[in-house]
């Protein structure tokens, strides 16, 4: 997949485009519904597949009361895009310049001009231009003009679900990564380094690497533990994991940590890289009488986990 920093002194692709618009968090099984479908039909008329999308959220720059957390950082999203059908993703700064375009001027100056996109799918909630003023009507009428053919796509739903980036964060914001997982197509995931803690852990039994994730950005899910897989900078392979998403309130009452114990695992590895992948809720985070007792439901934790994992 070729991805496009778009700017606007860049040379006009010349290859004409079927493409959506849209941020595209986290890359779900909707989003590749649209993607998928729209790379068919782009192929079966020699086009371009292309996805256009911004390089942070558009509520991010338009300082909105309401931020969401993110389901994917831009590399995420990227290479999460390349196992969709797409040929093209063209990434657009999102400034407040952009946001001052109206929705004609956009489809004008960065789709046609820019983009060649002659079909453009639009998603059947997705708004675009300043102020999110116009609706699907208005881009429709002004597609006519600029001779792009514009297409809204349908809801994708799984069972009673409808599937959209707002729903994937309820979800974990609930807990429920199994349903999330379901909605994304993938293990929900959180990537970081790993930073030094207060050096319990060992003592007890149970070493945790603390995570300290790349974009502060990311949605943490709902408190509490969960089996996880863990990818570790330099081992090859996932390993099972159990995590505990909190503030140890056996130990006190500190700012959120997340802690991740490796089953069957001896090492440093302060200051890697790792990658853990969410497969079930465990339990919440309790308070315990003291650290024996967190042991030994740590001992229970991890038989469950091995139970899941192994
Ligand atoms: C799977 C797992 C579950 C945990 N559950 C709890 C818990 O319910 N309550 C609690 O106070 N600490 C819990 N902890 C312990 C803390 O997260 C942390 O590991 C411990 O305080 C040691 O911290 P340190 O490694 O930074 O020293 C859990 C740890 C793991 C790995
Ligand atoms: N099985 C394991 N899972 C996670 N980390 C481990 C494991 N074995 C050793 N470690 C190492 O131990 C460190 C955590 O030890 P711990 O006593 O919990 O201290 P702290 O949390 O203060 O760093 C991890 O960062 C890692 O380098």
């Amino acid at each position: 997949m070729k991805i496009i920093h778009f700017n606007e002194q860049m040379p006009p692709q010349t290859r004409p485009a079927m493409a959506t618009i849209g941020f595209f968090d986290g890359v779900h099984t909707g989003h590749r519904f649209l993607i998928d479908e729209l790379a068919r039909q782009a192929h079966a008329e020699k086009m371009d597949a292309m996805v256009v999308t911004f390089d942070r959220h558009p509520r991010e720059v338009l300082h909105s009361d309401y931020q969401p957390r993110l389901l994917s950082s831009l590399d995420e999203k990227l290479e999460l895009m390349t196992h969709t059908e797409a040929d093209t993703c063209a990434v657009l700064a999102f400034t407040p310049e952009m946001a001052a375009r109206s929705a004609f001027d956009f489809m004008r100056t960065v789709l046609r001009d820019k983009l060649c996109v002659k079909r453009l799918f639009i998603g059947y909630d997705n708004r675009f231009g300043h102020n999110r003023s116009e609706g699907f009507a208005d881009y429709l009428a002004y597609g006519r003009r600029l001779h792009i053919d514009v297409k809204e796509s349908t809801a994708f739903t799984l069972g009673d679900i409808r599937v959209s980036s707002s729903a994937i964060r309820s979800l974990l914001n609930e807990g429920d990564v199994i349903t999330s997982n379901r909605c994304l197509g993938y293990a929900y995931t959180l990537s970081g380094t790993v930073v030094g803690g207060f050096r319990e852990g060992r003592k007890i039994g149970f070493p945790t690497a603390n995570l300290h994730p790349f974009d502060a950005r990311k949605l943490i899910p709902h408190d509490g533990v969960y089996a996880v897989e863990a990818t570790v900078e330099g081992f090859d392979r996932a390993m099972p994991a159990m995590m505990n998403i909190g503030r140890r309130p056996t130990y006190g009452s500190f700012d959120r940590s997340l802690e991740v114990h490796i089953l069957d695992f001896h090492a440093d590895i302060y200051d890697r890289k790792m990658s853990v992948a969410f497969v079930q809720r465990l339990r919440d985070e309790q308070t315990f009488a003291d650290p024996a007792a967190l042991a030994a439901q740590l001992t229970r934790d991890e038989a469950a986990t091995r139970a899941l994992l192994t």
